[in-house]
């Protein structure tokens, strides 16, 4: 996976990309990152990024020209990229975005600071603005830190059990996940349920999926119409009594 990065800040993206499954995956080479930060190819001493708004009104806009310039030089590096703009004004991501990434095999992500960037900058090298959600950061820098990590972890081999790049929520086709339980045996007073002490794969198995069909209706309903469902699990799902909304 190669992933390109136009960021003002390289330092912060390159430190929280060394640890853990994905600092792995970089020195493994299972993940290419490259950063290209606008402040190195302006051509004013003060190395200006930002101006005023046209328009007035409060705080600083990111100018086109560094920015595009930064863009451009991704682009060149990897021509078949898809050039994604981070911002709250993006389409919702999820995990079949992160899929089609992956298996596109490259993308190069903008983060934005400031107040956002120059619209013709998105207009001229942007092929698509993406929202981790509705809220705000001061930057894109941590939008795209969670975008890099999801899509990396679907990336052959960099997960040591592949199973589990599935049996993430939203793996098993879009339901959330089960509950956890490790030692000790009892903590605080509290067990763990009998049947994952049972050594009964199938009933583990069939425990964990209704687990996770359970919290998926009470937390998540609007996920249950997207899920493929078996008879087995629309049984399950009917005899549940009202939502408790945990
Ligand atoms: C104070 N301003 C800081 C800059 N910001 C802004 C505006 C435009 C683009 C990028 C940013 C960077 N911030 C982001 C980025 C993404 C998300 C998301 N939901 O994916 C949330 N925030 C607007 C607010």
């Amino acid at each position: 996976m190669k992933v390109g990065v136009i960021t003002l800040f390289p330092e912060l993206m390159d430190g929280a990309l060394e640890h853990g499954v994905i600092g792995r995956a970089r020195t493994k080479g299972q993940l290419e990152l490259e950063l290209s930060n606008p402040r190195d190819l302006t051509a004013d001493k003060h190395r200006t990024v930002d101006d005023r708004p046209f328009g007035g009104g409060p705080g600083m806009v990111m100018t086109p020209a560094p920015l595009s310039a930064a863009i451009v030089s991704l682009k060149e590096a990897m021509p078949e990229a898809p050039v994604v703009y981070l911002s709250p004004q993006g389409r919702p991501f999820d995990q079949a975005m992160a899929r089609a990434w992956q298996a596109h095999g490259s993308v190069i992500l903008v983060a934005g600071r400031y107040e956002g960037i120059d619209e013709r900058v998105i207009d001229r090298l942007v092929d698509e603005e993406v929202s981790l959600g509705d809220f705000v950061l001061s930057g894109g820098e941590f939008a795209a830190l969670a975008i890099i990590d999801a899509v990396t972890r679907l990336e052959p081999g960099v997960l040591g059990d592949p199973l589990s790049a599935e049996e993430d929520s939203f793996g098993i086709e879009g339901l959330l996940d089960c509950p956890h339980y490790t030692r000790p045996e009892v903590y605080e007073n509290q067990t763990v349920p009998a049947v994952l002490m049972s050594g009964d794969h199938k009933a583990i198995a069939r425990w964990r999926r209704q687990q996770s069909l359970a919290r998926t209706r009470d937390r998540r309903p609007e996920l249950l119409e997207k899920a493929d469902l078996t008879k087995e699990d629309k049984v399950f799902l009917t005899s549940l009594g009202p939502s408790d909304g945990n």
